[in-house]
């Protein structure tokens, strides 16, 4: 048995068990976390919180490094039904427009990228790291595209096909296991790869980038939202190196690369970088963190007040006393609060680097494969 097979076999397991018999179709997230195994619950957030103890020296960072796989498959096992409680089925951040409903604007951010790539109606695209799948179904929909989603996360595919089957596009959208920095499409499968806010869980974005531009089709296109630092954010400087961290973290991310990586990265895998736009302007009327902040002000739908008092700091802190409430009387699993606090670190390195502009979730990307490879 391959390294690979046994490590998937064994994550595989750990899911089915982790979450219980519970029916993949259950939505609320109390129950949820009240069907999910305690033990292994505990086991995964100690998996996931040893690597990080403070520490960025290269040792530990390098530690990180090597364990992206299991360090972001026990991230998201921990995590993905909080996101869905928070924020819905596409985990993504968005540009905001004056007037926007939360909704519209996520689904917007999904129709840009597809715009951007061209995505056209037959195309067959590979959306890595899809999480339970909404922007691939609404890109789906979007482009009447045919679309494979990959993801190292069992619990989130489980949930992405339970999802597609339910809107009836599961004979043109589906959802498999893969790790990005090994992809076993064979070369030259795809007319367009796409990736939202999912590739900074790489190791190393050449090797990852490299990877996308093997299954793509000469002349294919490849089209990003990276998340990375900006050319403001100084490594050397403690207050933004506190900031990366939190981000780091709180989102399962071993290491953030800067805007300069990402770009070497492209050109060095092949690419031809046809577009770069960082999308999040500080300028911008409505800031793209905001649901973060829960500045009322913005809000300018109804059924927005729900949403965002969820993932405003007052609604953070209600979820997180109700889950430590919850875990202290032994309803839900041990560990449940440290990954709330893990969240929380998360809201606020994303919302002090947005502020400060050393942060940017939306670095688009619109990279071409040559025709003719040197
Ligand atoms: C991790 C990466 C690369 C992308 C995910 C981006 C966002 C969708 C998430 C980043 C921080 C998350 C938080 C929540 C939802 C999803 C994020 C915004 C919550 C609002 C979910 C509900 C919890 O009670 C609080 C969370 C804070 C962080
Ligand atoms: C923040 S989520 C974004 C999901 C999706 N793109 C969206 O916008 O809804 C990041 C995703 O990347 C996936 N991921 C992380 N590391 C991965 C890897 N090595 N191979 C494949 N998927 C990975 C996670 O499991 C998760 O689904």
């Amino acid at each position: 048995m391959t390294d690979t097979t046994e490590l998937r076999q064994r994550q595989k397991q750990w899911v089915d068990n982790l979450h219980g018999d519970k029916p993949v179709e259950v939505n609320n997230v109390f129950w949820k976390l009240i069907s999910k195994d305690s033990n292994l619950q505990s086991q995964t957030v100690d998996k996931y919180l040893e690597q990080w103890d403070g520490k960025t020296d290269n040792v530990t960072e390098n530690r990180r490094l090597d364990s992206y796989n299991e360090n972001t498959f026990s991230y998201y096992n921990l995590v993905t039904d909080f996101y869905e409680y928070g924020w819905g089925q596409s985990f993504h951040f968005c540009k905001f427009f004056i007037g926007d409903k939360f909704t519209d604007a996520i689904k917007r951010h999904e129709h840009v990228l597809a715009h951007r790539a061209g995505i056209q109606q037959g195309d067959l695209v590979l959306d890595v790291g899809c999480g339970v799948g909404g922007p691939a179904r609404e890109i789906t929909k979007f482009t009447n595209c045919h679309l494979i989603g990959i993801n190292n996360n069992d619990y989130q595919i489980k949930r992405a096909n339970m999802y597609t089957k339910k809107e009836g596009l599961d004979k043109q959208c589906h959802f498999v296991k893969g790790d990005f920095m090994n992809l076993e499409f064979p070369e030259a499968t795809f007319d367009k790869v796409y990736a939202i806010e999912a590739t900074v869980h790489a190791p190393n974005l050449k090797d990852c980038y490299s990877q996308i531009y093997k299954v793509l089709k000469p002349g294919g296109v490849f089209a990003v939202y990276e998340w990375v630092m900006t050319d403001k954010y100084d490594a050397s400087n403690e207050e933004h190196r506190k900031i990366a961290y939190n981000i780091e973290i709180g989102d399962g991310i071993p290491k953030m690369f800067t805007k300069e990586v990402a770009v070497k990265a492209l050109e060095d895998s092949g690419f031809e970088i046809i577009e770069q736009e960082d999308l999040a302007n500080l300028d911008d009327p409505v800031p793209w963190y905001y649901p973060l902040t829960g500045d009322w002000k913005y809000i300018q739908n109804l059924n927005d007040y729900l949403t965002f008092f969820r993932t405003s700091y007052l609604g953070r802190k209600l979820t997180n006393t109700m889950i430590y409430g919850l875990e202290t009387l032994k309803i839900i699993p041990k560990g449940s609060t440290r990954v709330t606090d893990a969240l929380e670190n998360a809201a606020v390195g994303l919302v002090e680097g947005g502020k400060q502009g050393l942060f940017t979730p939306m670095m688009l990307f619109v990279a071409r494969k040559p025709l003719i490879q040197d």
